[in-house]
């Protein structure tokens, strides 16, 4: 039996927030693998206008290629409709079902955790682990006792939104994301006002 994370995220676009989060838990939590899963359709963040899920696969591959214990998968955006982590736990499941699933959220995407659909089923799929994230208070007294484990990772201020605002105004995002991420919004010119 393997030890699998799963970072789900938007990751519009990835950056050292996620990867330090996920590398951490990786380490404490001794994982086999992270497997990170852009979202196909978020739903919760329908209110604004989210880039092409291509970009955001191809984002991730980048910046994950250089760790040998991190991948990315498809699940979700191959799947049509709205993302649930629900589906995005049953599908990996399907896919190995020898292994144990650890699911990766940091403090501000927990704290919502309970308007996710079928939030009841998710706990059964897979352990929670909960990671602080600055200006975010780190608490799991709203979830099911036992069902997530809330660790510290090193603060990064970083957020996809202060990322997407600086490239508009035509600020620079070097060292807030990697290198390859910078190379290629440029390329692709994602994030232009
Ligand atoms: N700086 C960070 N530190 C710790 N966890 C983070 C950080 N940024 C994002 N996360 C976590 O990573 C997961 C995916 O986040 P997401 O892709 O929505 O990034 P985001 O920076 O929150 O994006 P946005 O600003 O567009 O809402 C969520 O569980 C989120 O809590
Ligand atoms: O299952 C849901 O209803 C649900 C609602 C909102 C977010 N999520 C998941 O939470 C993770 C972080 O999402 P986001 O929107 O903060 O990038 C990602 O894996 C999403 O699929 C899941």
């Amino acid at each position: 039996m393997r030890r699998l994370g799963v970072m789900g995220g938007t990751f519009d676009p990835i950056h050292h927030g996620h990867l330090v989060a996920a590398s951490e838990v990786q380490s404490k939590f001794d994982l086999d693998e992270v497997i990170f899963v852009p979202t196909g359709q978020p739903w919760q963040k329908s209110q604004r206008e989210v880039a092409a899920a291509e970009d955001r696969y191809l984002m991730t591959v980048i910046a994950t290629a250089s760790n040998p214990r991190f991948s990315v998968s498809r699940v979700d955006i191959d799947r049509d409709g709205p993302t649930y982590t629900a589906d995005t736990l049953r599908d990996l499941a399907d896919r190995y079902p020898e292994d144990k699933l650890f699911f990766i959220t940091g403090a501000d995407a927990l704290e919502q955790i309970v308007s996710w659909k079928r939030v009841d089923e998710l706990f059964d799929r897979a352990h929670f682990i909960g990671v602080t994230r600055p200006g975010y208070q780190l608490d799991g007294h709203h979830l099911p006792e036992g069902a997530v484990s809330l660790i510290e990772v090193p603060a990064m201020a970083i957020s996809s939104t202060a990322c997407r605002d600086r490239v508009c105004a035509g600020e620079p995002v070097w060292y807030l994301v990697p290198d390859g991420v910078v190379q290629y919004i440029s390329k692709r010119g994602l994030y232009r006002c």
